[in-house]
């Protein structure tokens, strides 16, 4: 069975309704998923405003040669309305002179003007100065010059973010723009994350004989953490199916397991699972071959093997879409997707037959970048590939080469496709 098939089962098999939502702040929103389409409340800007700290005037004042001279009518800092004026001539000139306002950067630019001319480009005094009484202005402003105008990024009452979006610093300063101060997001999938395996270890204690550290509990709670989940059960289990059983939560909305499905004799996931009706598959993929899922009462469970690099690979793949899926995201980009990056090897490696390989892969970047004007370079993390065991390396990785199934060995300079990792 392909990835895409087993994924498809998973689907078919497990209950993936999109969360329920909540109210944040915009502090509180970052990585949360976005409910619903956000709609400007506000223009942005919200109107016509400087873009220099100088003088605001009209085009129409500047006629014959230059220089010309303005009389200074008042001050328009940012946060401040200037005066109401119609737009006659006789209002527009004091003592002869066309009128001018000093405006800051920011600041709306009265009515009656159209362009504003930076303060270097005349001879009043830069920096903190009482207004002056007049100005000279040596060169004509282009018309609307360093005017920003209301509306001109975004209008009232359009879509500015779309549903499904994972809120950025940008996503949320966007909203704080458009008049929002809080926002609806989806609830946090509570995912709990049970490691299986007598001979695991609590992070930095001295492993006995046989033993090793368990990091597999660090990489899935950290992992769903990342997707925007909440790890909120995280611990091992030992190499029974009636512990396993025991073990399983009934207040999430996914349980992740990893270890015990494949052939050994001691397969608690595996045991547990065949007597209660759950799926296990050989996928065709390498790592992450032995693949297991099914229902705790009404959760669902997601089973990868064991051996870390298999459950990172399997992570991304399997759990990460699904998590996707409760959060109400666009279906993410996997393996096969039309549309993949596309890399250059920088180094020939080797696939196993009939599987197709995910390569935790290093993007090259200076020497060997677009030396040839050939996009993405990518290169092996370990010299042993793609060995599901290497868990010390994967870190390195910035993406999984993905190399098809038919592949057995890839050369320097072929082709591959390129996931984020
Ligand atoms: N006879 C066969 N043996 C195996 C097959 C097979 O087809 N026939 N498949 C191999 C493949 S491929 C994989 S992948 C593994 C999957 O094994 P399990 O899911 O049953 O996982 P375990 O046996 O429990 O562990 C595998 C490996 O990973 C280490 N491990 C487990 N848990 C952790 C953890 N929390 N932190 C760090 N490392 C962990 C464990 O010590 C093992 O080395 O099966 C192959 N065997
Ligand atoms: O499918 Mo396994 O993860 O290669 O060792």
């Amino acid at each position: 069975m392909t990835p895409e098939e087993y994924r498809q089962l998973i689907y078919d098999n497990l209950p993936h309704a999109t969360l329920g939502t909540e109210a944040v702040a915009l502090a509180d929103g970052l990585g949360r998923t976005l409910a619903h389409d956000a709609i400007a409340k506000l223009d942005v800007p919200p109107f016509d405003n400087s873009a220099m700290d100088g003088f605001a005037v009209r085009g129409e004042d500047f006629r014959g040669e230059g220089p010309w001279e303005f009389a200074v009518v008042e001050d328009v800092a940012a946060g401040v309305v200037g005066q109401e004026r119609s737009l006659g001539d006789a209002e527009l000139r004091e003592g002869g002179l066309p009128i001018a306002a000093r405006i800051m950067t920011g600041a709306p630019v009265p009515k009656w003007a159209d362009a504003v001319v930076k303060v270097e480009d005349t001879d009043a005094p830069r920096g903190a100065s009482a207004m002056p009484r007049r100005v000279r202005i040596d060169a004509r402003p282009k018309p609307q010059a360093n005017v920003r105008f209301a509306g001109e990024d975004l209008t009232a009452g359009t879509r500015a973010i779309e549903a499904g979006t994972v809120l950025g610093p940008r996503a949320l300063s966007a909203l704080a723009s458009i008049g929002y101060g809080e926002v609806e997001v989806r609830r946090k999938p509570r995912v709990a994350v049970l490691s299986t395996g007598a001979e695991l270890t609590a992070p930095g204690k001295e492993p006995g004989p046989g033993m090793i550290p368990d990091s597999n509990s660090t990489l899935l709670a950290t992992l769903v953490r990342k997707a925007g989940g909440e790890p909120t059960v995280v611990r091992t289990v030992a190499d029974t199916a009636e512990e396993f059983g025991a073990a399983l939560p009934v207040d999430v909305d996914l349980i992740v397991t990893s270890g015990g499905v494949s052939m050994g004799a001691f397969d608690p996931v595996k045991e547990y699972g065949l007597a209660h009706d759950w799926t296990f598959e050989k996928v065709t993929m390498q790592p992450g071959k032995p693949q297991g899922h099914g229902l705790a009462g009404d959760i669902p469970v997601i089973a990868v093997p064991g051996n870390p690099v298999s459950v990172a690979v399997s992570f991304r793949l399997f759990v990460r879409p699904f998590l996707t899926r409760l959060l109400g995201q666009p279906e993410d980009l996997v393996d096969a997707a039309p549309g993949c990056a596309m890399a250059r090897a920088g180094a020939s490696w080797r696939s196993s037959a009939g599987r197709r390989q995910f390569l935790p892969g290093k993007l090259m970047t200076g020497a060997g970048w677009q030396e040839d004007g050939g996009g993405a370079v990518v290169v092996p993390v370990h010299e042993l590939g793609s060995g599901s065991h290497l868990v010390a390396a994967m870190h390195a990785a910035d993406v999984l080469a993905v190399v098809e199934a038919d592949v057995e060995a890839v050369a320097e300079g072929d082709a591959v496709k390129i996931i984020d990792f």
